[in-house]
């Protein structure tokens, strides 16, 4: 069953929208492809622009997560016995083939996940700028010595975590999840969405490469069945999940039954507030970024937009005028602004988000309708026309809940002391932003949002030096950033007596 890559990655250099068919095997574990043992549970997996069947995604079942799981482990008893410096090496060797290979492993990406190619490409180098970081901190990772009471503490890793992933950046969340995992010395097993099951396995196969002990990073492909299976498994030290706020509620809960350490990375609605100071151009520009990258499937969107009234007018007649101009369709184009939505039932849930607004009293300035691009093999696409909704209130659904979909509610405010409050008023708290040329006001806005980040004069920009993560129901514990070694190791303090033991008893 264990099966060594068919398709070598320069050949999906050649590959464009619509003639790929995947059928090398997508689990990866004992430093090899492993194909699954039971298809009689498999799914077919879609290839967003064009609606046709990409590959099958075959589910793992215990058997396959228990081998995955245990190579893992196997792999973990000598990684983390290397000193960082080692660690490091491999990883920045991991980094450096990802940026080798950054244009075929981004033509996958698009193709399984709908993006544009442009945006895939960003998101690669996101992902082995995260690994170099990491490697970078590996070889510091030191501990505390207490000279006078001669004791000392320092990082020990967990063990075996677990990685589970959204379907949005499907190889940039491996990435963000296996660099400090592998940073402090732990071993991953990673179960991607089972929509985009197309790229984490390349990601194991370039770790390998890379001179990564087998084992080190697998992934099992599955949905909720195998993600419950991994939660449960009991050698399974840390779980850190990205999706939506119901199955990290479940993620949590099973985690708790076996007090394994829990990252949750969850959904958002955050607000975006553009005061009438601002730099209006910038600030377009900005609830443009805020909204429509990745198809608007974005978890820190910033999707309720608070424009101060008295620029209102000028706000939307611009955003509108731009957001017309976007161009929606095939993904691989160089020139292609927007792709295809992840999925049919994820476009008709959109539509549906937008229909309701209508009927909830919301004007829609643009968009929001199914958009068929003349190519024919683009026919049977996910495609939407990104979207402006006016009219707006704070008590709509469309205002309310993440639509995860191309779709900008924009609604007028008067005073900071009203926008924030409204802003605040939501059981999310992933991002948050706000333009102004008043720099004291900047900064009090952001002190006051609650939000895990809040973007001053721009949006969605997420450098992997800095923390990324939520408040409130958009979950805890941080992805980039030095504080997640935080959430990936444990402390381990040594006492040494000097003298003789002074005995109470
Ligand atoms: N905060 C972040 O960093 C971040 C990043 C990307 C996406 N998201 C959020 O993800 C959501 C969209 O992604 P999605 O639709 O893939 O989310 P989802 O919750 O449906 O699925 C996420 C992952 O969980 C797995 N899963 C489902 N049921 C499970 C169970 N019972 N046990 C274990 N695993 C299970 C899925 O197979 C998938 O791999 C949005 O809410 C978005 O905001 C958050
Ligand atoms: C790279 N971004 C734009 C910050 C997105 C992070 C992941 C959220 O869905």
């Amino acid at each position: 069953a264990r099966i060594q890559p068919c398709l070598s990655l320069p050949e999906y250099r050649n590959v464009s929208t619509g003639n790929l068919v995947v059928k090398e095997p997508l689990n990866f574990w004992g430093g090899a492809r492993v194909k699954s043992k039971d298809t009689k549970n498999s799914e077919p997996v879609y290839e967003p622009a064009t609606g046709r069947v990409l590959c099958d995604m075959i589910p793992c079942g215990e058997e396959e997560v228990d081998q995955a799981i245990k190579s893992a482990h196997s792999a973990f008893l000598k990684w983390s016995k290397l000193a960082g410096m080692e660690r490091a090496r491999i990883m920045l060797e991991a980094a450096r083939i990802i940026r080798e290979r950054r244009s075929e492993i981004a033509r996958l990406e698009v193709i399984n996940n709908g993006k544009c190619i442009t945006e895939a490409e960003v998101d690669i180098d996101v992902a082995w700028q995260c690994i170099e970081y990491f490697a970078g901190i590996a070889p510091t990772l030191a501990g505390n010595l207490h000279v006078y009471s001669f004791t000392y503490s320092g990082q020990e890793p967990l063990g075996v975590c677990v990685g589970i992933g959204a379907w949005n950046y499907p190889f940039q969340i491996a990435a963000w999840k296996s660099a400090p995992a592998l940073a402090c010395g732990n071993a991953m097993v990673f179960k991607p969405s089972p929509m985009t099951p197309v790229t984490a396995v390349i990601l194991a196969e370039i770790y390998k490469e890379a001179g990564a002990p087998d084992g080190l990073f697998n992934v099992v492909q599955g949905a909720a069945e195998t993600g419950t299976l991994l939660c449960h498994h009991p050698m399974v030290a840390k779980v850190s999940f990205t999706g939506s706020v119901p199955t990290g509620k479940k993620v949590m809960e099973m985690s708790a039954k076996g007090v394994k350490q829990v990252t949750l990375e969850l959904g958002g609605k955050s607000p975006l507030i553009i005061f009438k100071d601002c730099e209006l151009e910038n600030a377009i520009k900005g609830a443009l970024m805020a909204n429509f990258l990745t198809q608007g499937e974005v978890c820190c969107n910033g999707t309720r937009v608070f424009v101060q009234r008295e620029i209102m007018k000028p706000f939307v007649e611009e955003v509108v005028k731009k957001t017309k101009a976007i161009s929606v369709g095939d993904p691989l184009l160089e020139g292609t602004r927007m792709g295809a939505l992840i999925s049919k039932p994820h476009m008709e849930k959109v539509l549906g988000f937008i229909n309701q607004a209508k009927q909830q009293g919301a004007k829609v300035l643009c968009g929001g309708e199914p958009y068929v691009p003349s190519n024919p093999k683009l026919k049977g696409g996910y495609f939407l026309s990104p979207c402006v909704l006016d009219n707006c209130r704070d008590d709509m659904t469309c205002v309310k809940e993440e639509i995860f979909g191309p779709v900008m509610s924009v609604l007028p405010f008067d005073t900071e002391e009203e926008v924030v409050q409204r802003a605040n008023n939501t059981t999310f708290g992933l991002a948050s932003g706000v333009f102004t040329r008043d720099i004291a006001r900047a900064h009090r806005v952001a002190e006051n949002l609650q939000a895990g980040t809040c973007f001053i004069n721009n949006y969605n920009v997420s450098p992997v030096e800095v923390p990324f993560g939520g408040y409130k129901m958009s979950g805890f514990g941080r992805e980039n950033g030095m504080v997640t070694i935080e959430y990936y190791s444990q402390l381990k303090t040594v006492v040494v007596e000097m003298g003789d033991v002074e005995c109470h008893f």
